[in-house]
């Protein structure tokens, strides 16, 4: 049977006393994309460099399309694209000229100045890595990622700091790629991305697996309703009113969301509560619960 894209069991990595990733265990398939998701310091670049060959593990195994990365970098180089957070381009590099000496790298690579262009810097094909703005710069690495036409491509924050056209424009590179059969591991911190692109999500906390699954396999087919009002209603007299087992919840203040079974009659008993307590409730609705619920509920609100 082929290997996994990526298949961690057990990683560990330790800087000093601080242990950032503790045990965690995933898999990643070929032809899919599968997005990393966890707050600040859960430890998602750590457990990528370790995939990319950039850090060693203190523990567990790491095998990328089958191979160890750091013992057989050499063999995995040709075959996987990595975008780094930090760019990973020399500053005095014009845009252009990189992406051409990277594509040398590569057997069959895609054409630099077709990939250029698709990502919107043909105009800055001249220009130094450093003098691009912090988005053309992201742009470039993730040119730089998929131009040797890889099997398996890392993308660390894809899209942080990119204006909606640039994020757009990356999520159709994705989808392209995932058509042609190539497996993506991207981390990111933007939910709608995750649910939008991703076959499979992980979701890491502390260092460790906490959920994972398909998008809709973690938000489930349950219907919530929601709606917005002044803060501080009495929760609990609305609960009095509504269908046994239902809950309701203030979060973030003045937001409301209501669980349970959102059907005709709660839908009733909630609008003739808020009409008999002079309660203007605002962007009423009935939707699934996203990613972003999901995700706060694994991993609480306390910032890291
Ligand atoms: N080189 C290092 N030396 C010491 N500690 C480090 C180092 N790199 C990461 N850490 C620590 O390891 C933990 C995990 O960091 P990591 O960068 O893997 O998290 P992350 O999930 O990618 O976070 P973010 O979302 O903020 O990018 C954090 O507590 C971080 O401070």
């Amino acid at each position: 049977m082929e290997s996994p894209a990526v298949a961690l069991t057990g990683l560990v990595k330790r800087y000093g006393r601080i242990v950032a990733v503790d045990g965690l265990t995933l898999s990643a398939a070929r032809g899919a994309v599968t997005a990393i998701l966890g707050p600040n310091g859960a430890g998602k670049t750590s457990t990528v460099e370790i995939c990319e060959g950039f850090r060693k593990a203190d523990g567990g195994t790491v095998r990328v399309l089958g191979l160890d990365p750091v013992r057989q970098a050499a063999r995995l180089r040709p075959r996987v694209g990595v975008m780094l957070q930090s760019g990973g381009v020399p500053p005095a590099a014009r845009a252009g000229e990189w992406l051409r000496l990277v594509a040398r790298f590569h057997a069959h690579p895609l054409d630099p100045g077709a990939l250029l262009s698709r990502l919107g810097l043909s105009e800055h094909a001249r220009t130094p890595y450093r003098r691009l703005s912090g988005g053309q710069q992201q742009r470039l690495s993730l040119a730089a990622a998929v131009v040797g036409r890889p099997e398996l491509v890392f993308l660390d924050e894809p899209t942080a700091g990119l204006d909606p056209q640039a994020r757009h424009a990356c999520w159709e590179l994705v989808g392209e790629l995932r058509a042609r059969g190539v497996a993506t591991v991207l981390t990111t911190h933007h939910m709608d991305e995750a649910e939008r692109l991703a076959d499979h999500v992980v979701i890491i906390d502390r260092g460790t697996v906490v959920a994972q699954g398909s998008p809709s396999s973690l938000t489930g087919a349950e219907r919530q309703l929601r709606f917005r009002a002044r803060p501080g209603l009495d929760l609990d007299e609305l609960l009095a009113a509504l269908p046994i087992g239902s809950a309701a919840k203030e979060s973030p203040s003045g937001h409301y969301v209501i669980e349970g079974h959102v059907g005709p009659e709660l839908l009733g008993t909630v609008t003739a509560w808020c009409a008999a307590e002079g309660v203007a409730a605002d962007d009423l609705s009935v939707e699934r619960r996203t990613l972003e619920d999901v995700f706060l509920e694994l991993t609480g609100r306390e910032l890291r």
